[in-house]
């Protein structure tokens, strides 16, 4: 068993800045700085180190994750808007080989039919949608058991 090294990093993609304020209606009010409070708190917990980056450049996402490549034991993703879309993103986490969980705060299954498909859920270790902001810590909890079982 490969040891794990004890650090995921979560990623937001487009739009994502503007939670806690962005259509609350379907996001709700709480915002990235409450995303990064609550998830620290749970590596914290469990002795994990965890850095955080927003973007609203997909070229942005895919250099981080080759910036990362061997130095993480996951990335936890809400690619926003790019989920629908983003093969190049894609490409970059089977292309590095990291392994991912993919969130959403919102229930996209209950939106509209172009949110239903994404290139990230059948890559993806778990995936968690419309849990609101809890699904980031969901993803580092699945993030780190995966590490853990190696
Ligand atoms: O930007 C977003 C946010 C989202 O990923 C979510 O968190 O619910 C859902 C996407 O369809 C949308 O484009």
């Amino acid at each position: 068993m490969t040891e794990p090294h004890r650090r995921i990093v979560v990623l937001n993609g487009p739009n994502l800045n503007l939670l806690g304020t962005r259509e609350p209606e379907l996001y709700g009010t709480e915002s990235l700085a409450d995303v990064e409070k609550l998830v620290r708190a749970r590596a914290d917990e469990v002795g994990y180190q965890v850095d955080f980056f927003q973007t609203n450049h997909e070229g942005a996402l895919i250099d981080r994750l080759h910036d990362e490549r061997g130095r993480t034991d996951g990335v936890v993703i809400n690619p926003g808007g790019l989920t629908h879309v983003a093969v190049a993103l894609r490409d970059a986490f089977l292309g590095t080989q990291t392994r991912l969980a993919e969130v959403h705060v919102s229930n996209v299954h209950k939106r509209e039919p172009f949110r239903h498909h994404s290139y990230f859920s059948d890559i993806a270790e778990a995936v968690f949608i419309g849990a609101g902001i809890h699904g980031y810590a969901h993803g580092f909890d699945a993030l780190r058991r995966a590490a853990e079982k190696g």
